[in-house]
């Protein structure tokens, strides 16, 4: 895989953080989660592929257990708020001077810098101060953060992914690790430069839900269907439109021009109507094969056995029988493979970790005994 042998060590954090260290597991990387001590169960849902070692680090044993495990490591991931890891004695200037190869990535709301920066928020205060939640919701409404996967993920975990590998890869011509800043804030807004670069060409204008992506276009919308389904509905360009319009047998003639603005009310009346007199089957042996851009709105249970998606086998079953998105994209030599065993137990690895850096027996049940590490589930041999 594409990251075989990178050694990549994980803070445990709420959900960004873990989500760039499931990408990294997935394609290949050695990732080791720090859990705390005395936690009991992990929340972390985004842990495939990971290890756990659980060591307290309010003892300076445990730091500087901590500190030997990166200095050995390429990639430190840490999620806390600023100032949190300098407190340690944990911060990138002290680790970086013992390892200056080390890839040091900090995933945090607002970044190292700024007013905010040692400010407490989540996804839905990162994407307010993105700019981008202002665009999005219904006509009339407020604003409306969709799920928390814009900052979160997109801006968060996956933008901070991205970091790292370019920061590996950087490294193979020089040398040199460096830190990685990674705020929400500035990654969900890149994200979204789409908005920013296409506000010159009119696209967003007019108020929030009443432009052509955004809910405001009867063409790029969702319908109910007579099963109370919904469609999807994203026929922006006129060749498509037409098609949408001869499924729907609605007659171009009769009805207002496509970008109309002030009809789009009225055009998504009729669309409505339409679209709510069959089942989403029906309208599917319609628009199947077709241009017109419709599909089904999926849930989650629908997803894997849609036969696109089962085709491409889009979604894997860990051993629990639980179903997830294949890592994505699609490597042609060296795919990801995503580890069909449930994530870690706090602490389940502790032992096996510590002897492949190198650590003693005696060393261990040292640290064990003290309360420094904790090894659960599966007892490892010492
Ligand atoms: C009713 C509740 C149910 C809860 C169910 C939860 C279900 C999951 C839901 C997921 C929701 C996801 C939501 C929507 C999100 O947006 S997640 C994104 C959150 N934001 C971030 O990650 C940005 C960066 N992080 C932060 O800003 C902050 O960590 C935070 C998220 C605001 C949390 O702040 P806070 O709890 O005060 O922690 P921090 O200031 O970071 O300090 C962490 C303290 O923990 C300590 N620590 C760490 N590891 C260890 C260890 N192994 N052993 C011993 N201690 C440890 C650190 O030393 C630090 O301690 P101290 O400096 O406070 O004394």
């Amino acid at each position: 895989m594409a990251l075989a042998g990178v050694r990549v060590v994980e803070l445990a954090g709420l959900a960004p953080a873990p989500f760039c260290g499931m990408i990294l597991a997935d394609f290949g990387a050695n990732v080791v989660r720090v859990d705390r001590t005395k936690a009991g169960a992990s929340m972390d849902t985004q842990a495939r592929g990971k290890r756990s070692v659980a060591i307290n680090l309010k003892t300076s044993e445990g730091v500087s257990l901590l500190r030997k495990l990166c200095v050995q490591s390429d990639v430190v991931l840490e999620p806390y708020r600023k100032g949190v890891m300098e407190k340690l004695g944990l911060g990138p200037e002290d680790l970086l001077k013992e390892n200056p190869s080390l890839v040091y990535a900090r995933l945090t709301g607002y970044g190292q810098s700024g007013m905010y920066a040692t400010a407490a928020g989540h996804d839905i205060n990162y994407l307010a101060m993105s700019g981008l939640l202002s665009c999005l919701g219904r006509s009339g409404e407020k604003p409306y953060a969709p799920l928390n996967l814009l900052a979160d993920f997109a801006g968060g975990g996956l933008t901070c992914a991205l970091g790292i590998v370019l920061a590996l890869l950087e490294r193979t011509k020089s040398g040199k690790g460096q830190i990685i800043d990674s705020s929400m804030v500035e990654g969900a807004a890149y994200v979204g430069s789409f908005i920013w670069k296409s506000r010159a060409i009119g696209l967003w204008n007019r108020p929030r839900g009443e432009n052509m992506l955004d809910s405001g276009a009867p063409f790029y919308d969702t319908y109910r269907t007579a099963d109370d389904e919904h469609v999807a509905v994203g026929a922006i360009e006129p060749q498509f439109y037409k098609q949408l319009l001869q499924g729907l047998k609605l007659d171009e003639d009769q009805l207002p021009p496509q970008m109309s603005f002030s009809d789009w009310p009225e055009l998504r009346r009729i669309f409505s109507e339409r679209f709510a007199s069959k089942t989403q089957a029906d309208w599917l042996r319609i628009f199947d094969g077709t241009d017109a851009c419709v599909t089904p709105v999926l849930s989650l249970d629908q997803v894997s056995s849609h036969p696109h998606n089962s085709d491409r086998a889009s979604f894997v079953k860990d051993s629990n029988g639980e179903e997830s998105p294949r890592p994505a994209p699609l490597l042609s030599r060296t795919p990801a493979q995503a580890c069909v065993n449930p994530g870690p137990l706090i602490g389940e690895h502790t032992v096996e970790v510590l002897k492949e850096y190198g650590f003693k027996s005696s060393e261990i049940e040292k640290m064990l005994t003290a309360g420094v590490v904790e090894c659960s589930g599966v007892k490892a041999k010492l």
